[in-house]
Protein backbone atom coordinates (compact mmCIF):
# COMPACT_ATOMS: atom_id res chain seq x y z
CA UNK A 1 0.00 0.00 0.00
CA UNK A 2 1.35 3.50 -0.70
CA UNK A 3 1.90 5.28 2.49
CA UNK A 4 2.59 8.81 2.61
CA UNK A 5 7.02 9.64 2.69
CA UNK A 6 8.74 11.67 5.63
CA UNK A 7 11.23 14.25 4.38
CA UNK A 8 13.84 15.29 7.17
CA UNK A 9 14.39 19.44 6.40
CA UNK A 10 17.69 19.21 8.56
CA UNK A 11 19.30 18.66 5.43
CA UNK A 12 19.53 21.98 4.53
CA UNK A 13 20.44 25.08 6.49
CA UNK A 14 19.29 29.01 5.43
CA UNK A 15 18.59 30.20 2.24
CA UNK A 16 21.66 31.78 0.58
CA UNK A 17 22.67 33.57 -1.70
CA UNK A 18 24.10 30.96 -3.92
CA UNK A 19 21.73 28.35 -2.97
CA UNK A 20 21.13 27.10 -6.62
CA UNK A 21 24.38 25.63 -6.44
CA UNK A 22 23.91 23.98 -3.05
CA UNK A 23 24.37 20.08 -3.42
CA UNK A 24 22.43 19.83 -0.19
CA UNK A 25 19.66 21.91 -1.63
CA UNK A 26 19.73 20.40 -4.88
CA UNK A 27 19.41 16.77 -3.65
CA UNK A 28 16.35 17.84 -0.84
CA UNK A 29 14.77 19.58 -3.77
CA UNK A 30 15.00 16.01 -6.18
CA UNK A 31 13.49 14.22 -3.03
CA UNK A 32 10.79 16.74 -2.65
CA UNK A 33 10.18 16.71 -6.01
CA UNK A 34 9.92 12.98 -6.68
CA UNK A 35 7.87 12.06 -3.26
CA UNK A 36 5.61 15.46 -2.65
CA UNK A 37 5.23 15.63 -6.54
CA UNK A 38 4.08 11.80 -6.56
CA UNK A 39 1.79 11.77 -4.03
CA UNK A 40 0.93 15.51 -2.93
CA UNK A 41 1.40 14.65 0.32
CA UNK A 42 4.77 14.51 2.58
CA UNK A 43 5.44 14.38 6.32
CA UNK A 44 8.31 16.72 7.13
CA UNK A 45 10.40 16.53 10.02
CA UNK A 46 13.17 18.73 11.64
CA UNK A 47 11.12 21.36 9.99
CA UNK A 48 12.49 24.51 12.52
CA UNK A 49 9.23 24.47 15.29
CA UNK A 50 9.66 23.40 18.70
CA UNK A 51 7.35 21.06 20.09
CA UNK A 52 6.52 23.40 23.11
CA UNK A 53 5.24 26.25 20.41
CA UNK A 54 3.05 24.02 19.12
CA UNK A 55 1.91 22.59 21.83
CA UNK A 56 1.53 26.24 22.97
CA UNK A 57 -0.79 26.92 20.05
CA UNK A 58 -3.42 24.18 20.85
CA UNK A 59 -3.82 24.61 23.97
CA UNK A 60 -4.94 28.25 23.07
CA UNK A 61 -6.96 27.41 20.13
CA UNK A 62 -8.58 24.97 22.64
CA UNK A 63 -8.52 28.01 25.18
CA UNK A 64 -10.79 29.85 22.19
CA UNK A 65 -13.10 27.03 21.05
CA UNK A 66 -13.89 26.30 24.97
CA UNK A 67 -15.14 29.77 25.06
CA UNK A 68 -19.19 30.17 25.08
CA UNK A 69 -20.64 30.85 21.91
CA UNK A 70 -21.17 34.19 22.71
CA UNK A 71 -17.68 35.34 23.36
CA UNK A 72 -16.90 33.38 20.31
CA UNK A 73 -19.19 35.55 17.79
CA UNK A 74 -17.65 38.28 18.88
CA UNK A 75 -15.19 37.66 16.56
CA UNK A 76 -17.35 36.72 13.69
CA UNK A 77 -15.22 36.09 10.12
CA UNK A 78 -15.47 39.61 8.25
CA UNK A 79 -13.44 40.60 5.51
CA UNK A 80 -10.17 42.46 6.74
CA UNK A 81 -11.38 45.81 4.67
CA UNK A 82 -13.90 46.64 2.71
CA UNK A 83 -12.94 45.54 -0.58
CA UNK A 84 -10.79 42.45 1.05
CA UNK A 85 -11.25 39.42 -0.28
CA UNK A 86 -9.36 37.92 2.72
CA UNK A 87 -11.93 36.98 5.56
CA UNK A 88 -11.30 36.75 9.13
CA UNK A 89 -12.19 35.82 12.58
CA UNK A 90 -14.72 32.49 13.74
CA UNK A 91 -17.15 30.77 11.47
CA UNK A 92 -19.40 28.62 13.19
CA UNK A 93 -20.58 25.29 12.67
CA UNK A 94 -23.70 25.33 13.25
CA UNK A 95 -24.61 28.21 11.07
CA UNK A 96 -22.70 26.33 8.27
CA UNK A 97 -25.13 23.14 8.37
CA UNK A 98 -27.89 25.45 8.63
CA UNK A 99 -27.18 28.14 5.75
CA UNK A 100 -25.97 25.28 3.78
CA UNK A 101 -28.46 22.31 3.68
CA UNK A 102 -26.74 20.33 1.29
CA UNK A 103 -26.86 16.74 1.05
CA UNK A 104 -23.42 17.03 2.26
CA UNK A 105 -23.35 18.59 5.64
CA UNK A 106 -19.57 19.04 7.91
CA UNK A 107 -18.55 19.28 11.32
CA UNK A 108 -16.76 21.78 12.19
CA UNK A 109 -15.90 25.48 13.40
CA UNK A 110 -12.70 27.46 12.37
CA UNK A 111 -11.17 30.72 13.20
CA UNK A 112 -9.35 32.43 10.18
CA UNK A 113 -6.27 34.42 10.68
CA UNK A 114 -3.74 37.06 8.72
CA UNK A 115 -0.54 37.88 9.91
CA UNK A 116 -0.45 41.13 12.02
CA UNK A 117 -3.58 42.27 10.64
CA UNK A 118 -7.65 41.69 11.73
CA UNK A 119 -9.24 40.65 14.98
CA UNK A 120 -7.80 38.56 17.48
CA UNK A 121 -9.54 37.35 20.94
CA UNK A 122 -7.50 39.76 22.70
CA UNK A 123 -9.39 40.26 25.72
CA UNK A 124 -10.34 36.24 26.17
CA UNK A 125 -7.34 34.68 24.93
CA UNK A 126 -4.71 37.14 25.48
CA UNK A 127 -2.16 34.61 24.42
CA UNK A 128 -3.45 34.24 21.12
CA UNK A 129 -1.94 36.91 19.25
CA UNK A 130 1.53 36.70 20.18
CA UNK A 131 1.63 32.41 19.63
CA UNK A 132 0.15 32.78 16.12
CA UNK A 133 2.37 35.49 15.19
CA UNK A 134 5.57 33.45 16.32
CA UNK A 135 4.03 30.77 14.75
CA UNK A 136 3.55 32.63 11.25
CA UNK A 137 7.16 33.22 11.70
CA UNK A 138 8.14 29.84 11.32
CA UNK A 139 5.58 29.15 8.50
CA UNK A 140 6.63 31.90 6.28
CA UNK A 141 10.49 31.11 6.91
CA UNK A 142 9.61 27.75 5.95
CA UNK A 143 7.01 28.51 3.09
CA UNK A 144 9.84 30.44 1.89
CA UNK A 145 12.53 27.54 1.63
CA UNK A 146 9.85 25.23 0.18
CA UNK A 147 9.88 27.76 -2.76
CA UNK A 148 13.13 27.84 -3.58
CA UNK A 149 13.15 23.92 -3.25
CA UNK A 150 10.25 24.15 -5.71
CA UNK A 151 11.85 26.43 -8.03
CA UNK A 152 15.07 24.73 -8.39
CA UNK A 153 13.54 21.24 -8.51
CA UNK A 154 11.98 22.73 -12.01
CA UNK A 155 15.24 23.35 -12.76
CA UNK A 156 14.14 27.37 -12.56
CA UNK A 157 15.72 30.19 -10.61
CA UNK A 158 15.83 30.03 -7.17
CA UNK A 159 14.10 32.64 -6.84
CA UNK A 160 11.15 32.33 -9.16
CA UNK A 161 8.43 31.37 -6.59
CA UNK A 162 9.53 33.60 -4.08
CA UNK A 163 9.02 36.86 -6.79
CA UNK A 164 5.57 35.96 -6.61
CA UNK A 165 5.17 35.82 -2.89
CA UNK A 166 6.91 39.04 -1.56
CA UNK A 167 4.01 39.44 0.27
CA UNK A 168 5.21 37.45 2.83
CA UNK A 169 7.67 39.69 3.96
CA UNK A 170 6.12 42.94 2.56
CA UNK A 171 3.76 44.32 4.86
CA UNK A 172 2.28 46.79 2.08
CA UNK A 173 1.26 44.56 -0.13
CA UNK A 174 -2.23 42.85 0.44
CA UNK A 175 -2.52 39.92 2.67
CA UNK A 176 -2.69 36.55 0.80
CA UNK A 177 -1.68 33.46 3.29
CA UNK A 178 -3.94 32.57 6.26
CA UNK A 179 -3.63 30.44 9.09
CA UNK A 180 -6.98 28.65 10.19
CA UNK A 181 -7.59 26.76 13.40
CA UNK A 182 -10.02 24.25 13.44
CA UNK A 183 -12.45 22.64 15.88
CA UNK A 184 -14.15 19.12 14.97
CA UNK A 185 -16.97 19.27 18.08
CA UNK A 186 -17.66 15.63 19.64
CA UNK A 187 -20.48 14.00 17.82
CA UNK A 188 -23.61 14.17 19.74
CA UNK A 189 -24.50 10.33 20.56
CA UNK A 190 -28.36 10.78 19.13
CA UNK A 191 -26.73 12.44 15.66
CA UNK A 192 -28.13 10.30 12.34
CA UNK A 193 -24.71 10.00 11.05
CA UNK A 194 -26.40 8.77 7.37
CA UNK A 195 -24.22 8.63 4.60
CA UNK A 196 -22.86 12.45 3.70
CA UNK A 197 -21.58 13.55 7.09
CA UNK A 198 -18.31 13.71 7.65
CA UNK A 199 -15.83 15.90 9.71
CA UNK A 200 -14.67 17.85 6.71
CA UNK A 201 -15.58 17.13 3.07
CA UNK A 202 -13.67 16.09 0.41
CA UNK A 203 -11.64 18.84 -1.54
CA UNK A 204 -7.90 19.61 -2.57
CA UNK A 205 -6.76 23.24 -0.96
CA UNK A 206 -6.40 26.15 -3.65
CA UNK A 207 -3.08 27.52 -3.00
CA UNK A 208 0.23 26.95 -3.45
CA UNK A 209 1.25 24.92 -0.62
CA UNK A 210 -0.67 23.93 2.66
CA UNK A 211 1.16 23.03 6.79
CA UNK A 212 -0.93 20.91 8.57
CA UNK A 213 -0.38 20.33 12.53
CA UNK A 214 -3.07 17.96 13.87
CA UNK A 215 -3.32 16.78 17.26
CA UNK A 216 -3.41 12.78 17.98
CA UNK A 217 -6.57 12.13 17.33
CA UNK A 218 -6.84 10.94 13.39
CA UNK A 219 -9.25 11.34 11.21
CA UNK A 220 -7.17 12.80 7.73
CA UNK A 221 -7.44 10.41 4.99
CA UNK A 222 -5.78 11.44 1.58
CA UNK A 223 -6.92 9.87 -1.81
CA UNK A 224 -3.95 7.86 -3.66
CA UNK A 225 -2.74 8.11 -6.82
CA UNK A 226 -5.02 4.75 -7.50
CA UNK A 227 -8.01 6.73 -6.36
CA UNK A 228 -7.82 4.58 -2.84
CA UNK A 229 -7.82 6.45 0.61
CA UNK A 230 -5.71 6.07 3.27
CA UNK A 231 -4.76 7.22 6.82
CA UNK A 232 -2.55 10.53 7.35
CA UNK A 233 -2.14 9.12 10.63
CA UNK A 234 -0.42 11.80 13.36
CA UNK A 235 3.23 11.26 13.76
CA UNK A 236 4.91 13.05 17.06
CA UNK A 237 7.77 15.59 15.66
CA UNK A 238 6.49 15.82 12.23
CA UNK A 239 3.99 18.22 10.58
CA UNK A 240 2.09 17.12 6.77
CA UNK A 241 2.81 19.10 3.51
CA UNK A 242 0.69 19.25 0.90
CA UNK A 243 0.41 21.11 -2.28
CA UNK A 244 -2.63 22.70 -3.34
CA UNK A 245 -4.48 23.46 -6.92
CA UNK A 246 -2.26 26.54 -7.71
CA UNK A 247 0.53 24.95 -7.74
CA UNK A 248 -0.35 21.98 -9.70
CA UNK A 249 -1.28 24.91 -12.56
CA UNK A 250 1.74 26.33 -12.04
CA UNK A 251 4.35 23.19 -12.34
CA UNK A 252 2.34 21.61 -15.47
CA UNK A 253 0.82 18.79 -12.80
CA UNK A 254 4.26 18.03 -11.41
CA UNK A 255 3.08 18.93 -7.97
CA UNK A 256 -0.01 17.51 -7.53
CA UNK A 257 -3.40 18.92 -5.80
CA UNK A 258 -3.99 15.83 -3.92
CA UNK A 259 -7.29 15.13 -2.29
CA UNK A 260 -8.35 14.82 1.55
CA UNK A 261 -10.89 14.78 3.86
CA UNK A 262 -11.37 14.22 7.39
CA UNK A 263 -13.84 11.31 8.13
CA UNK A 264 -16.23 10.45 11.35
CA UNK A 265 -14.18 8.54 13.59
CA UNK A 266 -15.38 4.99 13.78
CA UNK A 267 -14.34 4.35 17.39
CA UNK A 268 -16.49 5.23 20.14
CA UNK A 269 -13.71 7.10 22.50
CA UNK A 270 -12.84 9.14 19.41
CA UNK A 271 -16.21 9.68 18.62
CA UNK A 272 -16.76 11.27 21.51
CA UNK A 273 -13.38 13.54 22.05
CA UNK A 274 -12.77 16.66 20.21
CA UNK A 275 -10.36 16.91 17.07
CA UNK A 276 -8.20 20.12 16.57
CA UNK A 277 -5.95 21.15 13.43
CA UNK A 278 -3.89 24.13 12.33
CA UNK A 279 -2.87 24.88 8.68
CA UNK A 280 -0.82 27.56 7.12
CA UNK A 281 -1.88 28.05 3.75
CA UNK A 282 0.33 29.72 1.15
CA UNK A 283 -0.56 31.82 -1.43
CA UNK A 284 1.42 34.08 -4.05
CA UNK A 285 0.58 37.70 -4.55
CA UNK A 286 -2.84 38.39 -5.21
CA UNK A 287 -1.65 39.96 -8.58
CA UNK A 288 0.03 37.17 -9.74
CA UNK A 289 -0.86 35.99 -13.28
CA UNK A 290 -0.44 31.48 -13.02
CA UNK A 291 0.52 30.11 -16.10
CA UNK A 292 1.43 26.37 -17.14
CA UNK A 293 4.89 26.41 -17.06
CA UNK A 294 6.81 24.02 -19.58
CA UNK A 295 8.54 21.79 -17.59
CA UNK A 296 10.39 18.44 -18.90
CA UNK A 297 8.97 15.49 -17.37
CA UNK A 298 10.55 12.13 -16.59
CA UNK A 299 8.22 9.16 -17.58
CA UNK A 300 7.03 7.94 -14.59
CA UNK A 301 5.56 11.66 -14.24
CA UNK A 302 4.03 11.29 -18.09
CA UNK A 303 2.65 8.35 -16.70
CA UNK A 304 1.43 9.35 -13.60
CA UNK A 305 -0.36 12.57 -15.27
CA UNK A 306 -1.54 10.82 -17.71
CA UNK A 307 -3.51 8.84 -15.14
CA UNK A 308 -5.12 11.32 -13.24
CA UNK A 309 -6.28 13.24 -16.38
CA UNK A 310 -8.17 10.36 -17.53
CA UNK A 311 -9.48 9.94 -14.18
CA UNK A 312 -10.51 13.88 -15.10
CA UNK A 313 -8.93 14.48 -11.35
CA UNK A 314 -6.50 17.45 -12.19
CA UNK A 315 -7.49 21.47 -12.32
CA UNK A 316 -4.41 21.94 -15.35
CA UNK A 317 -5.60 25.59 -16.80
CA UNK A 318 -4.82 29.23 -17.25
CA UNK A 319 -5.80 31.63 -14.73
CA UNK A 320 -4.95 34.69 -12.66
CA UNK A 321 -4.53 33.72 -9.02
CA UNK A 322 -7.14 36.20 -8.41
CA UNK A 323 -9.22 35.16 -10.75
CA UNK A 324 -9.11 31.45 -9.59
CA UNK A 325 -8.83 32.73 -5.76
CA UNK A 326 -12.03 34.98 -6.36
CA UNK A 327 -14.29 31.80 -8.40
CA UNK A 328 -13.36 29.30 -5.37
CA UNK A 329 -14.25 31.89 -2.97
CA UNK A 330 -17.16 32.64 -4.56
CA UNK A 331 -17.53 28.56 -4.75
CA UNK A 332 -16.78 27.77 -1.24
CA UNK A 333 -19.00 30.80 0.45
CA UNK A 334 -22.00 28.70 0.18
CA UNK A 335 -20.25 26.11 1.71
CA UNK A 336 -18.00 26.93 4.78
CA UNK A 337 -15.16 29.48 3.37
CA UNK A 338 -12.74 26.77 2.77
CA UNK A 339 -9.48 27.75 0.88
O1 LIG B 1 -8.21 19.33 9.82
C1 LIG B 1 -7.49 18.75 9.01
O2 LIG B 1 -6.71 17.86 9.36
C2 LIG B 1 -7.56 19.12 7.55
C3 LIG B 1 -7.90 20.56 7.28
C4 LIG B 1 -7.94 20.87 5.82
O3 LIG B 1 -7.72 20.03 5.00
C5 LIG B 1 -8.27 22.24 5.35
O4 LIG B 1 -8.65 23.10 6.17
O5 LIG B 1 -8.11 22.51 4.15
FE1 LIG C 1 -7.36 20.92 3.08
Amino acid sequence: MQEIPIIDMSEIGEIEDDVGNNVNWISLAGKIREHLGNFGFIYLKNFGMNVSMINSAFTTVKTFFDLTLDDKLKYKKQPLDEDSNAWCGYSEAVDELLLHPSPFKELLESYDIFYGVGTYPDEEVPDFKSIFSSMYDVCNSLAKKFLVLFAISLTLEPNFFLNHCTHIDDSSLPRACNMRVLHYPPIPCDMDLSPGIERLEEHSDYGLLTFLFQDTNGGLEVKTNNGKWIKATPIPGTILINTGDLLEIWSSGIYPATKHRVVLPRISLQKYSSRYSIAYFLMPNVDTKVETLNVMKTESEEERLEKSSRRKDGVMGKVSELDYVLCKFAESFGRNHRN
